[in-house]
């Protein structure tokens, strides 16, 4: 469990993170939402001692990092500059790891082989992809075989199969249990991922809630209908209130849902070819919830700036 308590962090005049509190359950992967220059990273860092916070804090297990008996057993993590020396097998980098941590050198072989690497464990890590650097990252966050695990960006620039490794991975850790915590910018990866979601925008908590509610909260429900009766189905439509949209072969209807336009349609003995409920996407929920208050929309802008005069597009970091 990890709980935030108005977290703050002050960088001379820039606000990182603004008063921020929220919690993280154990058992579940939580993924911590925002776009570049967010605070995410900056948290991290406070979760994990490398950073101090100017206001607030941040406990895991109720103990702030300085506060841990044994760090390496409580929390590990991935951060995104995780480094390795070139030249050093993996095993010889997980073993000077768990050496320095007074972590059992027995510890090495069993997490080589939770993340995959037993085969390549004697290759220089300086040869690895950076799929194998993660696996190797993650290894080595395991290593004290701790109950909470964050991951800063654990799938940038990875392939579809390095994306989808991590993803289980990360599922599987959450049933074993553990609290795992993982940002991304990425709102589609975050939507297969994580079963809740932590927002954050400018360093301020913009959401806290499962990823379902986010998406549900956010985005209008709409149902989508075909019927060879639409001219019958309409007027009841308009009668209970709903809105209805022309869509390419069919209607897509507002402000009523699923059991009562099938409701209606009984009624009126129309016949359906189709009643789907359609849910949207975590990116419209995303810019729908947050609006204005982030710098989200650079990556547009900097698609528009060719057009536009020079400075008009803004960069977020
Ligand atoms: N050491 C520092 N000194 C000054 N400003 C900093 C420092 N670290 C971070 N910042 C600023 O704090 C804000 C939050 O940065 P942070 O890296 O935590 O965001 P982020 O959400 O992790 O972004 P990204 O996805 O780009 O990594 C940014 O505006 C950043 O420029």
């Amino acid at each position: 469990m990890i709980e935030a308590h108005s977290l703050t962090k002050r960088y001379g005049g820039k606000v990182a993170v603004d008063d921020l509190s929220f919690s993280v359950k154990s058992g579940r992967v939580t993924g911590f939402l925002g776009p570049n220059g967010a605070g995410k990273s900056t948290t991290m860092r406070m979760m994990l001692g490398l950073d101090n916070p100017t206001g607030g804090s941040v406990t895991i297990g109720g103990k702030r990092y300085t506060e841990l008996h044994h760090p390496l057993r409580t929390v590990g993590a991935l951060l995104e500059a995780s480094w390795v020396h070139p030249n050093r097998s993996a095993r010889a980098h997980l073993a000077w790891m768990a050496k320095s941590n007074k972590i059992s050198p027995k510890r090495v072989d069993e997490v080589l082989d939770i993340v995959g690497l037993s085969e390549v464990a004697s290759k220089r890590a300086g040869g690895f992809s950076l799929g194998m650097s993660q696996r190797l990252g993650i290894a080595a966050a395991l290593l004290g075989d701790p109950e909470v695990l964050l991951f800063d960006e654990p799938v940038n620039g990875l392939d579809p199969e390095g994306i989808l490794w991590i993803r289980k991975f990360m599922q599987r850790l959450a049933d074993e249990g553990r609290t795992v915590f993982v940002s991304s910018h990425l709102l589609s990866e975050m939507a297969l991922t994580a079963t809740d979601l932590v927002v954050i925008g400018k360093g301020k908590l913009v959401s806290q809630s499962t990823t379902e509610e986010f998406v549900a909260r956010a985005t209008d429900s709409t149902v989508k209908i075909r019927s060879p009766h639409l001219d019958r189905l309409r007027p009841a439509l308009d009668r209970v209130g709903a809105t209805v949209t022309a869509a390419d072969d069919g209607l897509i209807v507002s402000g009523a849902s699923s059991d009562k336009i099938g409701e209606l349609a009984m009624e009126n003995q129309v016949t359906l070819h189709e009643l789907a409920p359609q849910q949207g996407s975590l990116e419209q929920a995303f810019m729908q919830i947050t609006g204005d208050s982030v710098e989200y929309h650079a990556d547009l802008e900097t698609e528009d700036a060719a057009e536009q005069p020079a400075g008009h597009a803004s960069t977020t970091n």
